[in-house]
């Protein structure tokens, strides 16, 4: 008698008739070098033979064999989708079409501050090694932070290195919608297939999947299958895997079992880095104090900063004037309620606070003392001063009593190359524009 006629007898005798009939329906089972294979006609019998027969099935092959052996149940569909990549079938093929990527969604689009960084090397590090780390990742965070530009990024990514990398995005709206065409339509093992012979899968808003226990099921199989044989998933929501309560608890638990990473609210410097990026891309100018309003009222949500700029531009362009802090504060009243703050900063205020935080006096940094700490004090307030007020260089230059605008732009640029090299430099910074901003 084979190996598997000998277990299948030895389990009969431990379990009722009901589940020995179900026995019947495993396709093939067969032992070799160490491996006692199980193929199943499909991944429902798959699940269902894990669940309620593994133990039975160890336990009646270690007494025929002993223990060291290594059990693998897998479904024929599965099993077709690793014969088909081990012979490269699949290389024959077409590769699925991806229509639905806003080409404007890449990386080099995207500013990097510290709400999205971790988000944004992980995607990075994800797509040049597909399915080898970080698998699944995970991507939370609030609305409008930029969640589905990371996933549409890293599919550009891939699709510049490899045209042919089968890639899916979705929605899990989507998704659900798919699967109840394909039931409907009784094709469901071509909706498995489909999913299944992918090289990145990439579904967005998974919250969505919420109580939606058919198709939950659905993508948990997907999941696994794709797991299996290495295949990337990435998956975004609102909130992390462990507060999907209306998921399945195996389902949220795959999810939490690669990379988990969270897309925060931009801060100031963010914000106002997006809006200088997005006001070049649309072809407008946008004065730095209307930058700093906009920035400053406009609390996290990325996609309402883009949203007064439209308004913003339309307003200028039907009234065919240019943008003024008047004029944004009229439009984006309707936008949003716009808090009492003062916009335009005073070169004074600044001179004021970095001397305080330096503890040098306010006459130093107006005069020509090359002392390390007195220098750095002035050149981070002429900094600030040129990045946080609408002044020109030359009142710049005029407010810190010197005679032109050179000292002003050395400043500024030790400044900025200091910040791209030292850290704590760059922390002090800005801590100081916080500070002056808030205070
Ligand atoms: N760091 C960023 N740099 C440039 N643009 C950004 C950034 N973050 C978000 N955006 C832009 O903001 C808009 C909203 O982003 P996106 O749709 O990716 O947000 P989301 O987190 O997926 O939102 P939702 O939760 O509503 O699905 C997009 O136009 C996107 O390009």
């Amino acid at each position: 008698m084979d190996i598997w006629g000998s277990i299948l007898s030895s389990i009969s005798r431990r379990v009722d008739k009901s589940t020995l009939s179900l026995l019947k329906g495993i396709e093939k089972a067969e032992y070799k070098n160490g491996q006692l294979l199980i193929s199943t006609p499909d991944i429902v019998y798959k699940e269902w033979l894990e669940s309620n027969l593994l133990e039975e099935i160890k336990e009646s092959a270690t007494d025929l064999i002993g223990d060291n052996f290594e059990i693998q149940i897998v479904s024929v569909d599965e099993e077709e989708i690793q014969q088909e990549i081990k012979t490269g079938k699949e290389e024959k093929k077409s590769p699925y079409r991806l229509t639905n990527l806003n080409p404007k969604f890449t990386f080099s689009n995207l500013i990097i501050g510290n709400c999205n960084k971790i988000a944004y090397q992980a995607c990075i590090s994800v797509a040049e090694n597909l399915g080898n780390i970080y698998n699944p990742l995970f991507i939370y965070g609030g609305v409008g932070l930029g969640k589905t530009h990371l996933l549409h990024a890293t599919a550009h990514q891939v699709l510049s290195k490899n045209p042919k990398a089968n890639i899916i995005y979705t929605t899990a709206d989507t998704f659900m919608s798919e699967l109840i065409y394909y039931l409907r339509n009784g094709s469901i093992l071509e909706f498995r297939k489909r999913y299944r012979d992918v090289d990145l899968l990439l579904i967005d808003d998974v919250q969505f999947l919420q109580g939606k226990e058919r198709t939950q099921i659905e993508l948990y199989h997907i999941f696994n299958a794709l797991h299996l044989i290495g295949k990337q998933v990435i998956l975004s929501s609102d909130t992390p895997p462990k507060n999907l309560k209306g998921l399945q608890k195996r389902l949220r638990s795959r999810f939490a079992s690669g990379l988990v990473v969270e897309v925060k609210a931009p801060d100031l410097q963010t914000k106002l880095s997006i809006l200088r990026k997005k006001s070049k891309e649309m072809g407008i100018y946008l004065p730095s104090d209307v930058s700093l309003l906009i920035a400053k009222t406009i609390n996290s949500n990325v996609r309402e900063l883009e949203g007064s700029l439209n308004k913003l531009k339309a307003y200028s362009e039907l009234m065919g004037r240019s943008i003024t802090l008047d004029m944004a504060r009229d439009v984006l009243k309707d936008l949003f309620e716009l808090k009492d703050m003062e916009v335009s900063l005073s070169i004074e205020k600044i001179q004021k606070e970095v001397a305080n935080y330096f503890g040098v006096n306010i006459n130093e940094i107006l005069g020509n003392s090359r002392k390390k700490k007195v220098a750095m004090a002035r050149q981070i307030a002429m900094y600030l001063s040129r990045y946080l007020t609408d002044k020109s260089l030359n009142e710049i230059s005029k407010a810190f009593k010197k005679k032109d605008h050179t000292t002003v732009i050395n400043a500024i640029d030790k400044v900025e190359k200091t910040m791209e090299k030292d850290r704590k430099f760059k922390l002090t910074v800005e801590f100081l524009r916080d500070k002056i901003l808030t205070s």
